[in-house]
């Protein structure tokens, strides 16, 4: 059986996605810090698929290497790695940010990422043909809006860190998809607003955003395409999200 591992499993893309490979038959390497979600998960899905859940926090790169070094021998040869661990922070505008939630922006969303990459990369060579790296990144890696200072651009690392990647990988079979969503209705909201569920509610309110399953079924497809294809990136956005024009400041 093909094998995913998927970063921050325990809400939102993350959960939903390790249903999606579970309900294909993928064994499943799945890791987040809140380990009674973890495993909550794993009882759900621990009957029909094997799955391995890791407490782990992508900050930190000596955990990561050392929990991938030593994964066992039957899920040693990962077919997936979804990058999907991430956060947002501050949705104020950048004058009134703390410095301290943009270096939990940057040490999650680029050090975090790339310290699981650098870990599964030789695995997923080994791996070869049909083999995928996929990153969670953003619509807000590409527009720009108000408040998203170091959140947007993180995700914009995304994107070209794949990119690059792909250049790497050449000749290994390896793919690398920067997959893209719009506003998806997730905890991530209440963890931008650290907690406010007042102000996440009222964001989703009213309108239909993406839902967590949207994404899975698209990392899913993604990651189940035939090997001689790469889907560069996917953005993905809610039918009723567009953008707005520029905004001029006038005397
Ligand atoms: N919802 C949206 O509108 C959009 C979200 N995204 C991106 O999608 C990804 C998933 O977000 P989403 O599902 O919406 O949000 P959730 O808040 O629901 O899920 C985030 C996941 O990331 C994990 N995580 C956060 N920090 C760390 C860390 N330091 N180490 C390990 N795991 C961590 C959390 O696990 P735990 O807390 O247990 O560690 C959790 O499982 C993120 O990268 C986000 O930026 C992109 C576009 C749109
Ligand atoms: O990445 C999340 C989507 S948005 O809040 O930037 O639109």
């Amino acid at each position: 059986m093909p094998i995913a591992m998927i970063t921050g499993a325990t809400s939102g893309f993350g959960r939903a996605a390790a249903r999606r490979f579970a309900a294909a038959g993928w064994s499943l390497i799945l890791t987040g810090r809140r380990s009674e979600r973890l495993e909550a998960l794993k009882q759900e899905l621990g009957d029909s698929v094997e799955v391995l859940t890791l407490t782990l926090d992508v900050r930190d790169a000596e955990a990561v290497a050392r929990a991938v070094e030593t994964l066992p021998d039957e899920l040693g040869q990962v077919t997936c790695l979804v990058n999907n661990a991430g956060l947002a922070l501050a949705p104020q505008p950048a004058q009134e940010v703390d410095l301290a939630d943009w270096h939990t922006m940057i040490d999650t969303n680029i050090t975090g990422l790339v310290n699981v990459t650098h870990a599964l990369l030789p695995r997923l060579i080994a791996t070869g043909a049909g083999a995928s790296i996929i990153n969670i990144g953003s619509v807000a890696g590409s527009w720009p809006y108000p408040g998203g200072h170091v959140y947007g651009a993180t995700k914009a690392f995304v994107e070209q860190f794949g990119y690059n990647l792909r250049c790497d990988l050449k000749g290994t079979g390896v793919r690398v998809t920067d997959i893209a969503p719009g506003m998806a209705e997730t905890e991530f909201t209440l963890v931008r607003t650290k907690g406010d569920q007042a102000a996440s509610d009222a964001l989703y309110r009213g309108t239909t955003p993406l839902q967590a399953e949207d994404i899975a079924e698209q990392i899913f497809h993604v990651a189940t395409l035939p090997d001689h294809i790469n889907i560069n990136r996917l953005e993905v956005m809610p039918t009723r999200q567009t953008w707005s024009p520029f905004t001029i400041d006038r005397d």
